[in-house]
């Protein structure tokens, strides 16, 4: 099956072109979504994967926060787009309804990480247990 950037290069037409000229190859472009009840750390990681240090200080996220990086895999060059969004902010049986209002709207989404807090058991079922691995 043809790759979407084998298919960006291909129907720009201008690989085989004569001319020698190359346009820059278009990213292929994953979005990740971390959610998890507030204060876990969701803002830290990501800033960590996308800085490669840690934040100086933090403050608590109001909706949510989006970062990118690009990394390459196998040759490629690949854009890596992470939003943070805290659930645990809304109590209750609302808790799960906005995280599956933002499953939704992420649909697209190939990736998901979830955030919880080890030492705080009460953040688990904010993101919930089903696909959780203890790594
Ligand atoms: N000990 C420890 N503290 C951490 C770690 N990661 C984050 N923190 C601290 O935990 C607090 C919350 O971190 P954030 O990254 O802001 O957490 P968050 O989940 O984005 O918080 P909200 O935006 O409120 O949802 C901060 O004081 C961080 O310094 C960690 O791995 N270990």
């Amino acid at each position: 099956m043809e790759s979407s950037l084998e298919a960006s290069l291909s129907s720009s037409g201008a690989v085989s072109g004569a001319a020698g000229f190359l346009p820059p190859a278009r990213s292929r472009i994953f979005k990740i979504i971390v959610i998890g009840d507030s204060n876990v750390g969701k803002t830290c990681l990501t800033y960590r994967f996308c800085a490669g240090r840690f934040p100086d200080r933090t403050e608590a996220t109001i909706g949510v926060d989006f970062r990118e990086r690009a990394v390459e895999i196998d040759g490629e060059r690949i854009k890596l787009g992470k939003g943070a969004a805290a659930v645990g902010a809304v109590a209750g049986g609302r808790v799960r309804a906005r995280w599956q209002r933002l499953r939704r709207r992420e649909a697209a989404n190939q990736g998901r990480r979830r955030s919880l807090e080890v030492l705080r058991r009460e953040t688990y079922p904010v993101v919930g247990h089903s696909r959780t691995r203890t790594i």
